[in-house]
């Protein structure tokens, strides 16, 4: 069996991407989190490539898409990208490219987006996504164009069934909804693990980047860089409760709601 890396390659756009890269397999999505649904969906991706012989790449956007393209949805962050590319890595992925999330990209066609990024400079021989994958201007493009696409431009295409969590499909969307509503435990479930949030520490603060997904305001018992600790969250920011100071960086565990609430 492989061994798998602590944190996945990381290339910042195409054009961090190796000249001399071979053929790969490819999943693609945003992947905020890394939740249960994301690592079926890896694990499948991981089958092909063991099959083949060949990379996995997992292709991602940052910022979120509906964010870029101002939709009412909820994309409070659940993962830096550096997060998410250890995490890609524990779930068996190569090298993750992160393409930034323009309103020009937004504009591609399904085919310019297939043939420039997946065929060309990525070198996709298969592409494995979730059942529900939309891609291209106007979200056009689905599994099934991606099929048509793929059987003319030399890469096959998986459509996963979507794993469920609750009676829905397992969601960074439904995350997020139970980290607002204050269920950690259902986010717990949905991950596969606590929440955890990566900042600076500065004194007793940890700051984080804007728009990061923080459960209600209170008090919560935590881990700080794996120690115990009991940490304040307020509308959008964090304190370390126990009257210490620090400073560097910070990883912030959330595990129950100080008082026995959850
Ligand atoms: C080239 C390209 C153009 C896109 N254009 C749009 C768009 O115009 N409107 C939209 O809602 N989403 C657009 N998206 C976002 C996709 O619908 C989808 O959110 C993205 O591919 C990530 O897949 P996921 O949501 O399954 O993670 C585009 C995606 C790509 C790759
Ligand atoms: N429950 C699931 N099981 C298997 N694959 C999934 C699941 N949810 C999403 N995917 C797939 O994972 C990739 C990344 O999806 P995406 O980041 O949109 O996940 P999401 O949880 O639906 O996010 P959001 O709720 O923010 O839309 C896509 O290929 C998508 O089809």
């Amino acid at each position: 069996m492989r061994s798998r890396q602590a944190r996945a390659t990381l290339w910042h756009g195409l054009d961090d991407v190796p000249p001399d890269l071979g053929p790969t397999v490819l999943t693609i999505g945003v992947f905020d989190g890394l939740h249960r649904g994301h690592r079926s969906l890896i694990d499948e991706a991981r089958r092909t490539a063991d099959e083949r012989g060949l990379p996995l790449v997992m292709v991602t956007f940052d910022p979120h898409p509906a964010r870029v393209l101002g939709l009412p949805k909820d994309t409070a962050t659940l993962s830096t990208i550096a997060h998410r590319a250890e995490l890609a890595a524990a779930a068996g992925v190569d090298a993750v490219c992160v393409l930034r999330f323009t309103r020009e990209l937004a504009g591609l066609s399904p085919e310019a987006f297939a043939a420039h990024c997946l065929a060309g400079r990525l070198r996709a021989r298969a592409v494995v996504v979730g059942a529900n994958f939309t891609f291209g201007a106007r979200a056009a493009g689905d599994v099934d164009t991606l099929r048509e696409l793929g059987a003319a431009l030399g890469f096959s295409v998986e459509g996963v069934p979507l794993l469920p969590a609750n009676n829905t499909a397992c969601s960074s969307t439904y995350t997020r909804n139970c980290l607002r509503t204050g269920d950690l435990p259902g986010v717990t479930r949905a991950l596969g693990r606590p929440h955890r949030v990566d900042g600076v520490r500065a004194g007793d603060r940890i700051v984080l980047a804007p728009n990061t997904a923080l459960p209600p305001p209170g008090r919560y018992h935590a881990t700080l860089n794996g120690r115990a600790a009991l940490v304040d969250v307020g509308d959008d920011s964090v304190r370390v409760a126990d009257g210490t100071s620090g400073d560097g960086a910070a990883a912030v565990t959330f595990l129950e709601r100080a008082g026995g609430e959850s």
